[in-house]
């Protein structure tokens, strides 16, 4: 089969060469000229160390994605809507988008899936998320992933397109919390990094990891989500590999914020995307408009947007009142 990926960062090429490995034809959409010509040479791109499979090509013309019935959409988050309003119309009406972003859309808080829906029918979209660095899976080390979709049939059509002996791909029906999941273990990722960069230890980031865990289940089911799904793959999975991880963008970032860096900086510093970031900033505005206690989010959101200092969002924190583990 042939795909098409929109997006040509890290992660659309890392699943490019799962797909190729598992024989399709992929078409890897890459809007500046420049890094396709790069990458159409030389099979390589400046920011991981991998030769990718000859089989894989770059365009820089979104006029070729319009025969594709299979596209993974590969870019951050807050760039979608634009992307999707743009280039729409090239696509077939009746593609199948796997999206494979994660993030919470700014001012409109909305998870990617709805952002989708407002374009193409919600049964041909399906998102594929989990504990999986694109680092890793380009050179093949085993990692296991979910495929979820409102859609069974494409549920598993999309499993059968990625699985092979080192990509494993399960199916998980809740979409709500896949999404959800994904899009908040960022925001803890962040918190622990921050942990790091501090100087503090082992202890402190098991606590927030666990306590940030308890947070996000909480928005999770209160915006339709199931419970169990957050300690899946696409919870507590992802949350273990992107809160430990040198790989991590956003522990990354973290530690640099912990440092005391400013926000500002720390995007240009990373030079890829840390969706946490803006992730933060749309669950604190869904915290507020749903009177949600959400208490790492909202001192990170302090940190990040509102100059608060880190330490002094680590002591509010260890003072808050007194109350029982699992309420
Ligand atoms: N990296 C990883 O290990 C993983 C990442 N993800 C998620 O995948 C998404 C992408 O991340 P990642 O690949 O790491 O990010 P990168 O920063 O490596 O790359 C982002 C890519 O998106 C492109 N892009 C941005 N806006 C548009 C647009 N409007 N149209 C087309 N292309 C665009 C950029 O193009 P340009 O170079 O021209 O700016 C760049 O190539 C994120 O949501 C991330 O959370 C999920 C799992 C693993
Ligand atoms: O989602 C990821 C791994 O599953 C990637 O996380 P980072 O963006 O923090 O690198």
């Amino acid at each position: 089969m042939k795909i098409g990926i929109i997006g040509g960062g890290t992660w659309g090429l890392a699943l490019s060469n799962v797909l190729s490995d598992n024989n399709n034809d992929v078409l890897v959409y890459m809007r500046d000229d420049k890094k396709k010509n790069i990458f159409n040479t030389s099979h390589r791109i400046e920011k991981l160390n991998v030769d990718f499979n000859d089989n894989i090509t770059a365009s820089s013309n979104i006029e070729d994605f319009s025969n594709f019935n299979y596209l993974v959409y590969a870019v951050p988050t807050q760039s979608i809507r634009k992307s999707l309003e743009e280039n729409i119309k090239y696509f077939k009406k009746d593609v199948n988008i796997i999206c494979v972003s994660k993030g919470i859309e700014l001012g409109t808080g909305k998870r990617i899936s709805e952002i989708f829906a407002e374009h193409i029918d919600i049964d041909r979209f399906s998102i594929l998320t989990g504990p999986t660095h694109a680092e890793e899976v380009s050179v093949r080390i085993p990692s296991a992933i979910v495929s979820s979709s409102t859609n069974p049939l494409l549920m598993e059509k999309v499993q059968d397109l990625f699985i092979n002996e080192y990509f494993r791909v399960y199916t998980n029906s809740d979409i709500i919390s896949c999404e959800l999941a994904a899009a908040t273990k960022n925001i803890l990722a962040l918190a622990i990094g921050i942990c790091e960069g501090l100087g503090y230890g082992d202890n402190t980031k098991a606590a927030v990891m666990t306590r940030g865990m308890h947070e996000i289940v909480r928005l999770g089911e209160f915006l339709g989500g199931k419970k169990e799904t957050f300690y899946g793959l696409t919870g507590m999975g992802d949350l273990i590999v992107t809160a430990t991880s040198k790989h991590s963008r956003n522990k990354r970032a973290g530690i640099l914020l912990g440092k005391g860096i400013k926000r500002e900086e720390v995007g240009n510093k990373i030079g890829m995307i840390v969706e946490g970031i803006p992730t933060t900033k749309a669950c604190y505005d869904l915290a507020k408009k749903y009177k949600l206690d959400l208490p790492i989010t909202s001192e990170l959101y302090s940190i990040l947007y509102e100059g608060k200092s880190v330490k002094s969002a680590l002591e509010n924190l260890m003072s808050r009142e007194r109350k029982e583990e699992l309420i």
